[in-house]
């Protein structure tokens, strides 16, 4: 396929066989392929130095990871989870996100890559959502993949999001520990959990289709007409990304 629609996905910081590599589960450019009709490129996370990366993509996937933000990064004096953090990751995504956003790239945030637009645009997290009176667990627990990422609560939709999605609520998985607290300056809330806890956001005035939301659509997402939406739409907005920068 000549010029084909190019996706970066930010790679996450592991320790494998006793090697510092960069991985993030296959499932992001699965979702991709199948859902976007784009061909996935797994970005680095070598902070600043992989943001000339954004002349060359069409959109960006901010995927999910069980590591979590440092809280410094949005002023919180304490640290819930001082042996979870991925500050390569931090280095990389949160000045990626605003660069492409100045850039008009198309991005699509999921679980982290949501916490980390709002981190980006100013906003503050609840480090363990658990923890808060009248919040509801949204960890998956422990088992097997089909039982993490099984349907565990609604979400009632609004706005762009309820319109990609054909509904006005759906069913989602939910796979995190940590909650946007303080909504950043900009960003729109698109979903809402039955305890109040922010599922979806959009950035208001952003040029293109920038739009995140806490839980997994790239989990079985050719099976769930709301999940294929949602990345068929994103889909759509970097293949218009893409005839913009071939014209350029
Ligand atoms: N660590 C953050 C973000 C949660 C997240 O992105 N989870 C993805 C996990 C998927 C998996 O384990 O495969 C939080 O806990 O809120």
């Amino acid at each position: 396929m000549q010029n084909p629609i190019l996706v970066g996905i930010p790679a996450c910081t592991k320790l494998i066989s006793g090697y510092i590599q960069h991985a993030t589960p296959a499932r992001y450019s699965q979702a991709l392929i199948q859902g976007a009709n784009a061909v996935p490129v797994l970005i680095p996370p070598e902070g600043e130095r992989m943001l000339p990366l954004l002349e060359r993509v069409d959109g960006i996937l901010f995927n999910g990871s069980p590591s979590n933000i440092m809280p410094t990064l949005y002023g919180a004096d304490y640290d819930a989870t001082p042996d979870e953090h991925d500050m390569d990751r931090d280095a990389t995504t949160i000045p990626m996100i605003r660069a492409a956003l100045e850039r008009g790239i198309p991005m699509l945030g999921i679980c982290r890559g949501m916490q980390e637009l709002n981190i980006a645009l100013g906003g503050t997290l609840f480090q363990e959502v658990h923890k808060l009176p009248d919040r509801m667990d949204h960890r998956s627990g422990e088992g097997d993949n089909e039982f993490r990422f099984r349907l565990q609560h609604e979400v009632q939709l609004s706005g762009e999001l309820a319109r990609i999605s054909g509904a006005s609520s759906i069913q989602v998985n939910s796979l995190h520990g940590q909650a946007i607290d303080q909504l950043a300056p900009g960003l729109v809330v698109e979903a809402v959990a039955p305890d109040g806890t922010i599922e979806a956001v959009r950035v208001e005035a952003a040029r293109s289709f920038a739009i995140a939301v806490q839980w997994h659509p790239e989990w079985e997402a050719i099976h769930f007409p709301d999940r294929l939406r949602l990345f068929q739409a994103f889909g759509e907005a970097c293949a218009a990304a893409h005839v913009a920068r071939m014209a350029a």
